[in-house]
C-alpha cells in the first residue's frame, strides 16, 4: 500500500506508517505527476481534490484532514467509487479559542467588556455551535444565523443575517465556503451589507477568505467606515493584500484552527476513516500522541473577572502573536505559507489546568473546557 501525506500533517508518518510505504509533500505540490502508484492520498485544504488530479491515477481513497470540504469535487470522487473522508469538528475548539482571543484583545484595546457586547454567529455548525456555547457560559448575549438549520426545523432561536447586521456589535462568521444555490456563501459580506454596518462593528473571517469580498472590504475600510476587522483567512490565498492587512486589526495566516490538538484530531479522524476503509480496526487515542504542554498549571484566587479570563486565555494562546508574525512577514513571497508550514505548537484551553479557591469560577473555567479544579484556599 502506498499513501502519499501533505507534509503539514502531525503524527501522520507514525500512524500511516502502521498501514504502509509512507512519503509526503507540501500541499500545493501534490499533484498528477507526483502521485505515480500511489493508492491513498492524504490532503489538507491546500490540495483542489479533483479529476484533473485523480482521472488517470490508483487513488482508491483520500482523506482530508480539514473541516472545510471546497477544495474537493466530492460528487466526483463518489462517481469515480474512490472512497472520502474529510474531518469534521476536528479544529472547532481552535477556531473558537481564536475567536475569543480575537475579541479579549480587541477589548482590552478599545476597553470594553466581552460580556456587554452581542456577537452574532453566521454559521451554526461544528464551530459557531460551540463559540455559542462558550460566549453563552460567559453571559454574552448571541445571535445565530444558519438558514439550513432553521429551514430544516432544528431546535434553537435562529434569526436572518439582516437581523444581526442590524443588532449585533460583533459579526463573526463560520460556514463553510459554497457557490450554488439558495444558501450560497461566497461573498455572503459583499458592499451592500458592508454599508449596513453600523460603526465601530467586529467583523470576524475565519472560515474561507471568498466568504467576504475582500476588494469591497478594502474600499469601505480606506472610505474611513469605523470597524474593526479580525482575518484569518484571505481572498485569494496565499497571496496578501497588503492593503487590506495594514487596515485590519488582527491578521493571521489562515491558522486559526492549528491548535496542536485539531490538527492531530485532524489526522487521526482521517486514519480512522481509512482505517475502516481498508478493514483494519485500529482505533487511536489523541492522548496517547500528544506532549505535555509547556505550560501545564496555574492557580488563580477570587471570582474570576474579564480581566482574570484574558490573562488565562492568553497564558494559553494569544492571536497577537500570530498577527505579529504576519505582519514582520507579509512582504517578502512565499512567507504565508512558510508561517504555516512552521507554525509553532499552540495549545488548547483544556491543556492548562486551573486550580481555583472559588466553587463559581471553577465551574465557569470547566465549563469554558479548561481544565478546571477546585482547591482548598490556603
Ligand atoms: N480558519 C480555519 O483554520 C478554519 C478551521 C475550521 C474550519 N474552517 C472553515 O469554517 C467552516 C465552518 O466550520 P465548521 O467546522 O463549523 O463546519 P460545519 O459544517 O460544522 O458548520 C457550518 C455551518 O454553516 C452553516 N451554513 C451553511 N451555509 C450557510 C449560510 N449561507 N448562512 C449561514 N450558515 C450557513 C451550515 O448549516 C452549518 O451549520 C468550514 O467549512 C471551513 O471552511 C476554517
Ligand atoms: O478547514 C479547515 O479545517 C481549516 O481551514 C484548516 O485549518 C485549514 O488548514 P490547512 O488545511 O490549509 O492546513
Amino acid at each position: 500500500m502506498n499513501i502519499l501525506l501533505d507534509e503539514n500533517m502531525p503524527y501522520a508518518h507514525q500512524l500511516f506508517g502502521r498501514l504502509g510505504a509512507v512519503r509526503s509533500l507540501p500541499g500545493r505540490r501534490i499533484n498528477s505527476a507526483a502521485l505515480g502508484q500511489t493508492d491513498a492520498l492524504m490532503v489538507r485544504s491546500v490540495t483542489p481534490v479533483t479529476a484533473s488530479l485523480l482521472a488517470n491515477s490508483a487513488i482508491r481513497f483520500v482523506g482530508s484532514a480539514t473541516a472545510g470540504t471546497d477544495h474537493v469535487d466530492e460528487a466526483w470522487l463518489e462517481q469515480a467509487g474512490i472512497g472520502f473522508s474529510a474531518a469534521p469538528g476536528c479544529n472547532a475548539l481552535a477556531v473558537v479559542e481564536y475567536v475569543i482571543s480575537a475579541l479579549l484583545s480587541l477589548g482590552q484595546r478599545d476597553d470594553f467588556l466581552l460580556k456587554d457586547r452581542t456577537v452574532g454567529i453566521i454559521g451554526v455548525g461544528n464551530v459557531g455551535s460551540r463559540l455559542n456555547q462558550r460566549l453563552s457560559a460567559l453571559g454574552v448575549r448571541t445571535l445565530l444565523c444558519d438558514p439550513l438549520r432553521a429551514d430544516r426545523g432544528d431546535e434553537g432561536d435562529f434569526a436572518d443575517l439582516a437581523t444581526l447586521v442590524r443588532e449585533a456589535d460583533v459579526l463573526t462568521f463560520h460556514t463553510p465556503l459554497t457557490d450554488q444555490g439558495a444558501y450560497r456563501t461566497r461573498h455572503l459580506v459583499d458592499e451592500a451589507l458592508l454599508a449596513c454596518l453600523p460603526d465601530n462593528a467586529i467583523l470576524i473571517n475565519a472560515c474561507r477568505g471568498p466568504v467576504v469580498d475582500n476588494a469591497a472590504l478594502l474600499r469601505v475600510l480606506q472610505t474611513g467606515k469605523p470597524l474593526s476587522v479580525v482575518l484569518d483567512v484571505w481572498e485569494p490565498e496565499p497571496d496578501l493584500c497588503l492593503p487590506l492587512l495594514s487596515r485590519v486589526s488582527l491578521a493571521t495566516p489562515h491558522i486559526a484552527g492549528y491548535s496542536l490538538e485539531g490538527k492531530a484530531r485532524g489526522t487521526t479522524q482521517v486514519y480512522d476513516a481509512f482505517s475502516r476503509f481498508i478493514g483494519v480496526n485500529d482505533p487511536v487515542a489523541l492522548d496517547s500522541l500528544l506532549p505535555p504542554p509547556a505550560v501545564a498549571s496555574v492557580a488563580i484566587r477570587g471570582e474570576l473577572d474579564e480581566s482574570m479570563l484574558r490573562q488565562l486565555v492568553h497564558l494559553v494562546y494569544d492571536v497577537r502573536r500570530d498577527d505579529g508574525m504576519l505582519r514582520r512577514a507579509a512582504a517578502a513571497a512565499g512567507e504565508f505559507d512558510r508561517l504555516r508550514r512552521d507554525y509553532p505548537v499552540r495549545r488548547e484551553w483544556s491543556s492548562l489546568r486551573v486550580e481555583t479557591d472559588n466553587a463559581a469560577s471553577a465551574a465557569l473555567l470547566a465549563e469554558l473546557g479548561f481544565n478546571a479544579g477546585l482547591a482548598p484556599s490556603r
